[in-house]
């Protein structure tokens, strides 16, 4: 059986947020996230995604979604619900890769023509 992944209290769940993931709460006990979309379209492909990272990562979020959005609800099962080092770690991978601006970078990738609403799908914050 592997070992229990260490839980950690409150006060360091909020300084480790603070710190690497600034735009995630420490929320109804998990690691909680919204993104905004411009509809159902980049809904779908933001949870497809998270879906993917997560079966990489052998560790599953909550998801919630509707129209515009989606939100990410994590915590460690095998840790009894509690914050752990998965959490984060998953929680990192998911904001670089949703994320991820390539036409900000300078690398040669154009990116969405987000100034364009037939293109635009994510509400990058
Ligand atoms: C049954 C158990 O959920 C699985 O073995 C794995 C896969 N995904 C998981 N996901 C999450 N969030 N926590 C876990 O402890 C976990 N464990």
């Amino acid at each position: 059986m592997a070992d229990t992944p260490h839980a950690y209290p409150p006060a360091e769940i909020e300084a480790r947020l603070s710190r690497d993931l600034p735009r995630w709460r420490y929320q109804d006990g998990t690691l909680h996230r919204r993104y905004e979309t411009h509809g159902w379209k980049g809904t779908v492909l933001v949870i497809g995604a998270i879906g993917h990272l997560a079966e990489a990562a052998w560790h599953h979020p909550d998801i919630s979604a509707s129209w515009g959005w989606v939100e990410i609800r994590l915590s460690t099962h095998d840790a009894g619900g509690g914050i752990t080092d998965r959490d984060f770690a998953l929680a990192a991978k998911i904001e670089d890769v949703v994320g991820w601006q390539p036409g900000l970078e300078g690398q040669g990738l154009e990116g969405t023509p987000n100034a364009n609403p037939r293109f635009a799908y994510i509400k990058y914050d």
